[in-house]
C-alpha cells in the first residue's frame, strides 16, 4: 500500500497547476449519459474518483477514451445497460449521479446505494424524494436503488422540489434529470456551488434550459432531446485552497495557476485574518506569508460559506499559527478524524461534538499518521510539511481519489515528499 514520506520544514516557492474540479468532473462525465451524440470534456483531473467513474460508464455500454492532455472523449449512443453495480460504487459516492440522467434518458435505473464513508451517514433520501416528486417509482431492495417511470409515461414530468436540506450531488441529479423531463421543474433551497454552475453551464451547451443557476432557485425548461457539446472542466477550488494553505503554513510563496479566488472567498477572508498575503494575478492566485500567522476560528457551511471540504486543511494552518482556535463542523457529523492523527505530531486540540478546538502553536514533529479521508489526508500532508523530521502518511488512497498528483505537484514547489511503496 502506498504512503507519503515528508521531511518536514521546507517552505513552499514556485508555481503549481491547478487541475479541473473532482466535484464538477464526476457530474459531467455522468451528463454525457443525457445524449446519444459525443461529448468532450476538457481539463478533467487525472485521480482515482474519474478513473471509477469512467470504468463505471463504460460498463453501462458508453464508450469513453482519454487523452494525456486531459480530455475525455465519451459516447453515451449504445449505452445498453442502465446500472451502477455495488462493486464500481463502494469506494465513490458521485456514483449517485447516475441515477438522474439514467432514469431521465432510458425510463429505467438500477444504481447501488453509495458505499459508506468516514465523514457521516450520508443518506440520499433527498435525491429519492425529488425524483419521486417528478413521477419516478423508486424502490429500494438489497442494497440498490430500481428506478423506472409509471406504465404508460415516456418521460419524468417536471415538478417544484424544495429539498429538506442543500444538498449538492442530489441538486446535480435533480438538474440532470429535469433536462429531459416534461415541462418545468423549480429547485427550491438548491446548491450554490461553482460546481453546480459548471455542469448547468454544461447541459446549456447541450441544449438545456435552465436559469437561476448559481442562486438558490433554479428553473429547468425540459426538453426532448439533448445533443453532444464541448466543455472545460472549472478549477478544483478545493485543490487551490489546500496549496494555498501548505504555502501560507510553511511560510513560503507560490503562484497558483488556474486557481479562482472568486471561489474561495470565504477561505481567502480567513487567510488575509491570518496574516498571510493572498491576491488575484492574471491567470491565477499568488499567496505569500512570512510564518507567525494568527489562528482563526471559522464554522463550514454551504456556498458560499467556508467549505467542509477545506475544513481539515485550515485546522492544520491554524496548528502552526497562534493563540487558539474554534472549528465547527456543520456539515457531516464525523467529519474530525484527522484530529488524533494530528494530535500524534503534537498537536493540541479537543473536541466536543461539532466543534474541535485548536491551541496553535505547539511543536510539531513527525510521526507516521493513518490518513483517514480524502481531506483528513491532505491536512495530514500540509502538517508533515511543516512538522520536525520525517512523516509517514499511511493509506493515502483516499488522498489519490481525489487530488491530481499532489505530491508531483509539492516536489515541484520544493518540498522533500515521496511515494513510497511497502
Ligand atoms: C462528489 C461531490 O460533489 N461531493 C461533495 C458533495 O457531497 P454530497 O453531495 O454527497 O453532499 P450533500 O451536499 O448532499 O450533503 C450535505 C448534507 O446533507 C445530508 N444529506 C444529503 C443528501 C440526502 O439525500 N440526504 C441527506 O441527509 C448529508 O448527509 C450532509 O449532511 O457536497 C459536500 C458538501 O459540500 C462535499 O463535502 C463533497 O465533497
Ligand atoms: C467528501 C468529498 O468527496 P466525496 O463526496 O466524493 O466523498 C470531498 O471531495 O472532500
Amino acid at each position: 500500500m502506498d504512503k507519503l514520506l515528508i521531511r518536514g520544514g521546507r517552505p513552499l516557492h514556485g508555481e503549481v497547476l491547478i487541475s479541473g474540479a473532482k466535484n464538477a468532473a464526476l457530474p459531467e462525465l455522468c451528463a454525457a449519459l443525457l445524449s446519444a451524440q459525443p461529448v468532450t470534456l476538457h481539463n478533467v483531473p487525472r485521480l482515482q474518483d474519474v478513473a471509477t467513474m469512467l470504468k463505471l460508464i463504460r460498463n453501462m455500454g458508453v464508450t469513453a477514451e482519454r487523452d494525456d492532455n486531459g480530455t475525455v472523449t465519451l459516447n453515451a449512443g449504445a449505452l445498453n445497460n442502465p446500472e451502477a453495480p455495488y462493486e464500481l460504487v463502494k469506494t465513490m459516492r458521485a456514483s449517485v449521479l447516475a441515477l438522474g440522467p439514467l432514469l431521465a434518458r432510458f425510463g429505467h435505473a438500477k444504481v447501488s446505494l453509495p458505499g459508506g464513508c468516514a465523514i457521516g451517514s450520508r443518506p440520499v433520501d433527498q435525491h429519492i424524494k425529488g425524483l419521486q416528486a417528478m413521477g419516478a417509482v423508486i424502490t429500494v431492495e438489497n442494497g440498490y436503488m430500481n428506478a423506472s417511470l409509471p406504465e404508460g409515461w415516456k418521460r419524468l414530468k417536471g415538478a417544484h422540489i424544495t429539498t429538506d436540506m442543500v444538498t449538492v450531488t442530489g441538486t446535480e441529479n435533480f438538474l440532470m434529470a429535469a433536462a429531459l423531463a416534461e415541462g418545468e421543474t423549480v429547485l427550491e433551497n438548491a446548491a450554490m456551488e461553482p460546481e453546480i454552475t459548471d455542469l448547468a453551464e454544461m447541459l446549456i451547451k447541450m441544449g438545456a434550459r435552465i436559469s437561476g443557476h448559481g442562486t438558490s432557485r433554479i428553473t429547468i425548461e425540459g426538453v426532448e432531446a439533448l445533443h453532444g457539446c464541448e466543455h472545460a472542466v472549472v478549477a478544483d477550488r478545493i485543490e487551490a485552497g489546500t496549496f494555498l494553505c501548505a504555502v501560507a503554513a510553511t511560510g513560503g510563496e507560490a503562484f497558483l495557476r488556474h486557481g479562482r479566488a472568486d471561489h474561495l472567498s470565504a477561505v481567502i477572508d480567513k487567510l488575509l485574518e491570518a496574516g498571510a498575503q493572498v491576491q488575484t494575478e492574471e491567470g491565477g492566485i499568488r499567496v505569500r506569508s512570512q510564518g507567525r500567522l494568527k489562528a482563526q476560528s471559522f464554522r463550514t457551511t454551504e456556498y458560499p460559506g467556508f467549505p467542509t471540504d477545506m475544513q481539515a486543511q485550515f485546522m492544520a494552518l491554524n496548528l502552526v499559527a497562534e493563540g487558539p482556535s474554534m472549528v465547527t463542523e456543520t456539515i457531516f457529523e464525523n467529519r474530525f478524524m484527522h484530529v488524533n492523527e494530528m494530535m500524534r505530531l503534537g498537536a493540541r486540540i479537543t473536541t466536543d461534538g461539532r466543534v474541535a478546538t485548536v491551541e496553535g502553536g505547539a511543536p510539531l514533529s513527525g510521526a507516521t499518521v493513518m490518513a483517514t479521508d480524502l481531506r483528513a489526508s491532505a491536512s495530514l500532508v500540509i502538517a508533515g510539511l511543516v512538522a520536525k523530521g520525517e512523516t509517514l502518511v499511511d493509506r493515502i488512497y483516499h488522498l489519490d481519489r481525489g487530488y491530481d498528483r499532489m505530491e508531483a505537484k509539492l516536489r515541484g514547489l520544493g518540498a522533500d515528499i515521496e511515494r513510497v511503496s511497502q
